[in-house]
């Protein structure tokens, strides 16, 4: 790292909305050190009053260094907008008032300078703010302006001053307005990014879920077990997969109809996801037949949790409204071998299933 680069570290912090923050500061900084270079040589070419350049000086640079203080500290972070940018303009607007009443001549230098601070607003400040500011230095202009009209009129000439006030006038709240129209465009564009992000999430949940169950879907389930397999190559450990099928189904859906079966099926994901182990993933892979990853896991163990599954789905009773509905699973269950693919595994778990539908129902086989 250059030495540039670690005073930039040092100055600006690490946080990148902190460094933002005060980049826009550091930038507002250096035109207050500017623009004082510039009052020096202004008052030194109007033998003006150096006593009171300095004491101005001290304000403006004083004043943008507390305000580069409070925002590195982190105390700004207390207010909604912790870049205080509307502290920031109007503290700039009365330093800039201030010299506006001393150059006398050079005043007309104070007016883009004037606008430039406010630009400064055009990228946080919302319209109400925009248009406080601009009427908050119409005002102080104003009185500054009014105030030299009447004590030096020979160097602020009354009329001469009339027409700086009018085009201050004009000129500040056209500035709000485009402010204004910034904020509005920014607020909409935050809404969209928020939208996107909503309508993200849920194409996310629409391709990972089965709408019905909510468990993950046959899709998910293979990247769940792709991932499962090359951990268990990587760190030498077991997985067990079982496959799950519920019995006489179709008794269910001929009987009550195919709302209440897919109410079962609900009751099932649910009781049947309540009896695994946080880490144990119960998939729907299609119809009424479902998976579960058992990672990490061998088989003595992983017998115990099927079968606890197996028990809790034989007790449950599922309220369809017109009765209550009792069901059983059959599952085939096989530790994945090394030397095997998944699709192998799966077809083992599948034999294992069909001799647990011809052994009479409502158990685990296993190998
Ligand atoms: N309600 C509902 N039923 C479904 C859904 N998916 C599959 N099924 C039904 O599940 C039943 C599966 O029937 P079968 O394959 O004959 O099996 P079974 O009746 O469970 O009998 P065994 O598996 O041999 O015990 C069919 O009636 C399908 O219509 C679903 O999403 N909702």
């Amino acid at each position: 790292m250059s030495h540039l680069q670690r005073l930039g570290g040092l100055w600006l912090g690490s946080e990148p909305a902190q460094r933002l923050r005060l980049r826009q500061t550091s930038l507002a900084m250096v035109l207050m050190l500017v623009s004082a270079a510039m009052l020096h040589h202004g008052i030194a070419l109007t033998h003006g009053d150096r006593g009171w350049m300095w004491a101005w000086t001290a304000y403006g640079v004083g004043g943008m260094a507390a305000v580069y203080a409070a925002i590195r500290s982190g105390w700004s972070r207390r207010f909604t907008d912790p870049s205080l940018t509307a502290v920031q303009i109007a503290f700039a607007l009365s330093v800039a008032a201030l010299a506006y009443a001393q150059v006398g001549p050079l005043r007309g230098a104070v007016f883009p300078v004037l606008t430039l601070i406010l630009m400064f607003g055009m990228f946080q400040l919302r319209a109400r703010s925009a248009y406080g500011l601009a009427f908050y230095a119409l005002l102080v202009f104003g009185a500054v302006m009014a105030a030299m009209a009447r004590l030096r009129p020979e160097a602020y000439p009354p009329e001469f001053e009339l027409i700086h006030f009018l085009m201050l006038a004009f000129m500040l709240p056209a500035v709000a307005v485009l402010t204004a129209r910034l904020s509005r465009i920014r607020w909409r564009l935050s809404q969209q990014r928020e939208e996107l992000a909503r309508a993200l999430a849920q194409l996310q949940a629409i391709a990972t879920r089965d709408e019905l169950t909510g468990l993950p879907n046959r899709r998910q389930m293979q990247a769940l077990m792709d991932q499962e397999l090359l951990r268990s190559l990587r760190h030498h450990h077991d997985f067990c997969i079982a496959v799950l099928d519920l019995d006489h189904f179709k008794h269910v859906n001929d009987a009550h109809g195919h709302a209440a079966g897919d109410l079962v099926l609900r009751a099932f994901a649910q009781a049947g996801q309540a009896a695994l182990r946080a880490t144990d993933v119960l998939a729907r892979w299609g119809g009424e037949e479902f998976l579960v990853l058992l990672p990490d896991t061998a088989m003595p163990l992983a017998l115990a949790g099927m079968e606890r599954l197996r028990q809790q789905i034989a007790a449950l009773q599922t309220d369809v409204g017109s009765a209550k509905v009792a069901i059983t699973v059959s599952i085939g269950l096989t530790g994945h071998r090394r030397a095997d693919t998944l699709a192998q595994t799966l077809a083992r778990a599948d034999q294992l299933l069909y001799r647990a539908k011809a052994e009479g129902r409502n158990r685990t086989c296993t190998d």
